[in-house]
């Protein structure tokens, strides 16, 4: 558990604290930082969607502004959450509270109307929970879980390219489930689907949530068990086993990607096992 990051539901009319400014999966930052003085925040007049108190960093109370359209504010920059990913992310704390606080920010932006009825929504006190006064209904943070699997054939690991991803990086299979099927499932149809081979007893091995928007990773180990590889055209780029000895870059060390290959090489070379990200 960590100590400097705690989540919380704190009070947005409790006074004081400081703030993180968020728009689009962008934060405001400055020359101290990401954290702003919130009453500072407040005379600027910003164009706020929603205010939610979101924990404590080193024990002081965080809450977060989510604007409309991501404002100028004399001194300060907007950057994505992916750039202070690459910038902060062995600095996991802040990390973790940078993903609670984008995740909540942007479902609570994307339910300010009832979908529904269409009614303006409502903060509802003591819980984080958005509120119809109108049919009653309820939405909570919206959470998409999704599969990620390294496929493996001895010494070899089966790694694919999206067109998204940075040159030359290659990445283990993910997928999101679908309704009705379960995580094992989805595991066998998304590798079929984006690569067209077939596996055999996916494992469970550890899970992560990934803030890119909302997705909640469930990690697995699969054996390979036939076919031949056929990239899905519009997803994969290229996919290809690749020698544990001779592999291409890889993800980032935050991500269950890395963490899944890892591990596979600690086990099959003999080294120690690497850390969950967190
Ligand atoms: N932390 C990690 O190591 C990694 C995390 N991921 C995450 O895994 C997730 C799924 O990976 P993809 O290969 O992109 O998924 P995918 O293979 O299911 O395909 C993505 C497509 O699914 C559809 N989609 C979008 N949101 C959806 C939702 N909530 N439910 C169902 N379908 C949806 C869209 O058409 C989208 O283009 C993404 O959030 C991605 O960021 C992916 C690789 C590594
Ligand atoms: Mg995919
Ligand atoms: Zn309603």
């Amino acid at each position: 558990m960590s100590l400097r990051w705690q989540a919380a539901l704190l009070d947005p009319l409790a006074p004081a604290g400081s703030a993180l400014v968020h728009c689009r999966q962008q934060f405001l930052v400055d020359a101290n930082g990401l954290l702003f003085p919130r009453d500072w925040l407040r005379r600027l007049d910003l164009p706020l969607l929603s205010e939610q108190g979101i924990g404590y960093f080193e024990g002081e109370p965080v809450y977060l502004f989510e604007l409309d359209v991501p404002a100028e504010v004399p001194g300060a920059q907007w950057q994505s959450l992916r750039q202070l990913m690459m910038l902060h992310g062995e600095d996991r704390d802040l990390f973790r509270m940078l993903g609670f606080a984008a995740q909540i920010g942007t479902w609570a932006s994307q339910h300010r109307f009832c979908g529904s009825c269409g009614s303006r929504m409502e903060q509802r006190p003591g819980e984080r929970a958005m509120h119809c006064p109108a049919c009653e209904v309820q939405h909570y943070p919206r959470l998409s879980p999704s599969m990620i699997v390294l496929v493996t054939r001895e010494d070899e690991v089966l790694l694919a390219r999206s067109p998204r991803f940075a040159p030359g990086v290659y990445s283990t299979l993910a997928g999101y489930v679908e309704p009705g099927e379960s995580v094992e499932e989805c595991v066998v149809r998304e590798v079929r689907e984006e690569v067209g081979v077939e596996i055999h007893t996916p494992r469970y091995m550890a899970s992560q949530g990934w803030p890119f928007p909302h997705s909640l990773m469930l990690g697995f180990h699969a054996e390979y068990a036939g076919g031949v590889i056929v990239p899905q055209p519009e997803e994969i780029e290229d996919a290809r086993w690749f020698s544990i000895h001779d592999l291409p870059p890889l993800p980032a060390t935050q991500s269950i990607a890395r963490y899944l290959i890892e591990l596979y090489l600690s086990r099959r070379l003999g080294r120690p096992e690497p850390v969950l990200p967190g």
